[in-house]
């Protein structure tokens, strides 16, 4: 069976993270060939709106995010409603709110969305937990149900995610008192330099796939290495190596139940030479590719 047109939304937003670069990462990949990139795997891609922060028009950045979350998980909704598969382009991570509770509201007849979640960092703050009180810090929570209810309460409703339907990868710098306490599974960056980072997907996606309507990804590039992807918001040292991600994230949207990819904090400002876009770009291809059946039929 073909897969269905995968649609690209651009996240035109930094304005969650204590440095903004990130505001400007999905028109660079944009400038850079993601969609030509994407379109040579095969894919039938469109790219659509980008959806942008709007700081003028709030009165505080939490605020601005909350306005963007709305703006940007109707324009997904639409992009499900079209019964395209989107692809969310980042942005710092605050955009993951307006993302996966699109996701959550368009599979909530059929059942749960599951999410696996590769990152350097938890992202589980509320305004209640975090010191820099920046909103990228907050997604995870507010997906979870916690934290501020402009972003945990879109369409009308919190607790997009189930926490036994959730996995991270990658972890290691953190703050773990909520998922501890929630119960989230966190594969931390030792755990997963002692048992590869292919093992730790297969565990991750068969928590975030079964028992679910659909699962997604939400992939911080942060989540790699830096000697692979230096040009992120925050950089941690230490990270999943870029090889090792493709080589394991290879074919997975063949599943049918995959219904979404989302990819973020890439700052182009930081990106000398274009490596990190590259490695982007690698990975939604690796990610997103058709089947080799559709390649055959194509053929
Ligand atoms: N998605 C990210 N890059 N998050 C970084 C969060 C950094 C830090 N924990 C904070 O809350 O401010």
């Amino acid at each position: 069976m073909s897969q269905p047109v995968l649609h690209i939304v651009g996240a035109a937003v930094g304005e969650g993270a204590s440095d903004g670069g990130c505001k400007w990462g999905s028109n660079a990949l944009k400038e850079h060939g993601l969609q030509r990139a994407l379109a040579a795997t095969g894919r039938t891609v469109t790219w659509g709106e980008t959806v942008s922060a709007q700081p003028m028009l709030a009165s505080s950045r939490l605020g601005a995010i909350e306005g963007f979350s709305e703006h940007l998980a109707q324009t997904v909704a639409q992009v499900l409603h079209h019964r395209q598969q989107p692809l969310v382009v980042g942005g710092d991570h605050s955009c993951a709110v307006g993302t996966w509770s699109a996701v959550a509201e368009h599979l909530r007849p059929q059942g749960r969305v599951g999410l696996v979640w590769i990152d350097a960092h938890l992202d589980a703050h509320t305004p209640d937990t975090s010191d820099t009180q920046a909103p990228h810090g907050m997604p995870l929570a507010a997906l979870l149900g916690h934290g501020s209810v402009g972003m945990t309460d879109l369409f009308g409703w919190r607790g997009k995610l189930l926490p036994s339907q959730v996995a991270i990868i990658g972890a290691r710098s953190y703050e773990p008192a909520l998922l501890n306490q929630l119960g989230v599974r966190v594969m931390y960056m030792p755990e997963v330099l002692e048992r590869g980072f292919a093992a730790c997907f297969a565990e991750a996606r068969a928590i975030a796939s079964t028992g679910t309507a659909g699962w997604g990804i939400s992939f911080d590039l942060d989540g790699l290495d830096p000697r692979d992807a230096p040009g992120t918001g925050t950089p941690v040292e230490q990270g999943i190596r870029l090889a090792d991600a493709l080589q394991a994230l290879d074919g997975c949207s063949h599943d049918p139940q995959f219904v979404a990819m989302e990819l973020t904090e890439y700052n182009p400002l930081r990106d000398f030479g274009g490596q990190t876009a590259r490695a982007a770009t690698a990975l939604l291809c690796t990610v997103l590719a058709p089947s080799a059946a559709t390649l055959e039929l194509a053929a």
